[in-house]
């Protein structure tokens, strides 16, 4: 189909991104957290600049010459005055990935990092084709431990057309609203959706796909619905009042990322109820690879 090249690059990226968050994650230390420049400060770690730094080399090596990244993070805040220490954790990161991977056979210097982050600084529009990048969606439930994304996302004159979201925290099994994070449960999926061909799930290896469905269920007294972990993003009274005024019986599932579009998209719940408070303004990394995952088998015959 139109778009194999393309998903089949854009997943090799997220999981390459994947596997160095969790990395992270692992041994995540308080410095590796870092406010992000201007007023609305949200957290930015090590991971999601190495994340956004190795989809954006990798997507640039396998499209040379035709290549628009709009993506979050940009090296502002690592070019200040004592950035340089973070910098190289991050290169060494970066360079460890691709090591792990093989593929390249390339070791990149501080400044390819930093411009290779800042190669998403493109602004997309509805002409030609733009990836659309979210390194670390949900970094405040990254910083916690809990749910995240790699959400990367391809858009064509202006419509999505395919997305790959990688959920290192995900349990492979649905979550229940009794059991939300299952201690038995092995942890970690990838969702990809192309245009016209429906959404998949497997495991961060690549292997075990398997083609998902959203819930049929169309009673509210029978759903159960998502929303952000977070109260500051998403109103949780509003929602509460709507699911009441909807019949929904169940409880919220509250998780942090995109990862609730990977657990819609397979049935795990089957509302997903977003309220920004006043004057958000949404970012289009923040849904664009979630949008086509949910919506990935609409349009099949
Ligand atoms: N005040 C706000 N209202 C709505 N969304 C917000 C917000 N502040 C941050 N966000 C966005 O919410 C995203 C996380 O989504 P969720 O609320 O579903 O966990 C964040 O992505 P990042 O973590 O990539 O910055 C961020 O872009
Ligand atoms: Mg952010
Ligand atoms: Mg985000
Ligand atoms: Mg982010």
């Amino acid at each position: 189909m139109a778009y194999d090249k393309e998903l089949a690059a854009a997943i090799k990226a997220a999981s390459l991104a994947a596997r160095l968050c969790r990395k992270v994650q692992k041994a995540l230390l308080q410095s590796d957290v870092r406010s992000k420049h201007g007023r609305n400060k949200s957290p930015v770690t090590v991971a999601d600049y190495g994340s956004q730094a190795l989809v954006s080399f990798v997507l640039q090596q396998e499209f040379p010459g035709e290549f628009s990244l709009v993506a979050e993070e940009d090296s502002i805040d690592l070019r200040k005055d004592g950035g340089g220490e973070i910098v190289e954790r991050i290169t060494k990161l970066v360079n460890e990935s691709l090591t792990s991977d093989g593929s390249y056979g390339v070791s990149l210097s501080s400044e390819d990092v930093l411009k290779a982050i800042d190669s998403g600084k493109s602004e997309g529009g509805s002409q030609g084709r733009h990836w659309v990048l979210d390194p670390i969606d949900g970094t405040k439930g990254f910083v916690r431990g809990d749910q995240y994304a790699v959400a990367l996302a391809l858009l064509d004159r202006g419509n999505v057309v395919l997305g790959v979201l990688a959920c290192p925290n995900l349990p492979l099994t649905s979550i229940s609203v009794a059991h939300p994070h299952s201690p038995n449960n092995e942890v970690g999926c990838l969702f990809f959706a192309e245009v016209g061909r429906g959404t998949y799930m497997q495991l961060l290896d690549g292997s075990s796909t398997v083609k998902v469905q959203v819930s049929a269920v169309e009673n509210p007294e029978e759903a159960s619905f998502f929303e952000s972990y977070e109260s500051a993003h998403s109103m949780h009274d509003l929602s509460s009042l709507i699911a009441q005024k909807l019949g929904v019986k169940a409880a919220p599932i509250r998780m942090d990322s995109q990862v609730k579009y990977g657990a819609l998209s397979r049935g795990d719940g089957a509302i997903y109820l977003r309220f920004p408070r006043n004057g958000y303004r949404e970012k289009i990394w923040d849904h664009a690879a979630g949008s086509i995952v949910v919506t990935g088998n609409t349009y099949l015959s």
